[in-house]
């Protein structure tokens, strides 16, 4: 029987939200569940799971959790099947990751002066900065940006293109990105446009591509994509980087931390600093 797509949704404070997310991530039954958290009102400390299951036995499991959890108001709602992405994230609060502002057209005006502002709307690619693995590369990113440049930035899995255009925003002389999805290459070229980036993006699965190969060696590549992936493109990533040049891998669970880095240590990384936000982890791996 075909599933009839819901999103979840649970609102309650801070405190309880954390709980709620630490349970969804430690049930075995939900492994792999997607789900997102945040701050939904700063003025009334009202925190928000949005989660959007797959399955019934998923949902059934996300709601149960939710509300065993306690506190929470937990409302389970039908999504139309085109439009979920954009009924999911339109109306999001913008996100701030140290020097980024990162908001929609509805937000316009409210960015701090000093913020590097990307606007980038909610539509049919992934990257509005929400996700925590977004939000990870982007704290990553500021983070280095304090004691180093980066001339030439590839962006692997590039959705909206935030993290090239973040790049091509900061200074970097050459910022590409791929995607194996043509739309989002599209989107992603009409979001440099609009936020004035010398980005641009190619469609191309991983970094086989002529276009990429040409702008090479690169002194830092992003990969926000599966945990799978990230493995298996890992000798790519390697020879795409010049040696002293930094990966910021993320799309892995924290439960796929452990393999995801054991395929970098083999190829020469080091870890230098991995971040958690929600059940996702982010890597910040330099090439020998
Ligand atoms: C989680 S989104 C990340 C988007 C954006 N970079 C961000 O950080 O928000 C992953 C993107 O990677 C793309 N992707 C997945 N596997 C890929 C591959 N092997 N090569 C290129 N793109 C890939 C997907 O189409 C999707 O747009």
């Amino acid at each position: 029987m075909s599933y009839n797509a819901a999103q979840i949704i649970a609102r309650g404070p801070r405190a309880l939200a954390e709980a709620a997310a630490e349970a969804l991530d430690a049930d075995p039954m939900l492994d792999g569940a997607t789900y997102s958290i945040l701050e939904e009102d700063e003025d009334k400390g009202i925190w928000r799971i949005d989660a959007f299951p797959t399955s019934q036995e998923e949902e059934d499991g996300i709601r149960d959790s939710l509300v065993a959890s306690g506190g929470l108001t937990v409302v389970v709602e039908p999504l139309a099947d085109a439009d979920w992405l954009a009924m999911a994230l339109s109306g999001l609060p913008p996100v701030r990751e140290g020097r980024f502002f990162v908001y929609g057209l509805h937000d316009k005006g409210r960015a701090p002066a000093s913020a590097v502002k990307l606007r980038i709307e909610a539509g049919a690619a992934f990257g509005t900065g929400h996700h925590g693995t977004t939000a990870g590369c982007l704290k990553a990113y500021d983070d280095l940006l304090k004691s180093r440049r980066f001339d030439r930035v590839l962006d692997v899995g590039c959705g909206t293109g935030v993290l090239a255009i973040a790049a091509a925003r900061t200074g970097s002389k050459v910022a590409v990105g791929t995607d194996i999805d043509g739309p989002s290459v599209r989107i992603a070229n009409e979001n440099a446009r609009e936020n004035a980036a010398a980005a641009r993006f190619v469609h191309a699965s991983g970094l086989n591509h002529r276009l990429v190969r040409q702008d090479g060696p690169y002194d830092l590549v992003f990969a926000n994509i599966l945990a799978p992936p990230l493995v298996a493109l890992s000798h790519d990533i390697k020879l795409a980087l010049k040696p002293g040049g930094v990966a910021i891998l993320s799309g892995l669970l924290r439960t796929q931390e452990r393999r995801v880095k054991a395929a970098y240590l083999s190829k020469g990384f080091r870890v230098m600093r991995s971040l958690h936000r929600d059940a996702w982890a982010t890597l910040v791996l330099q090439r020998a």
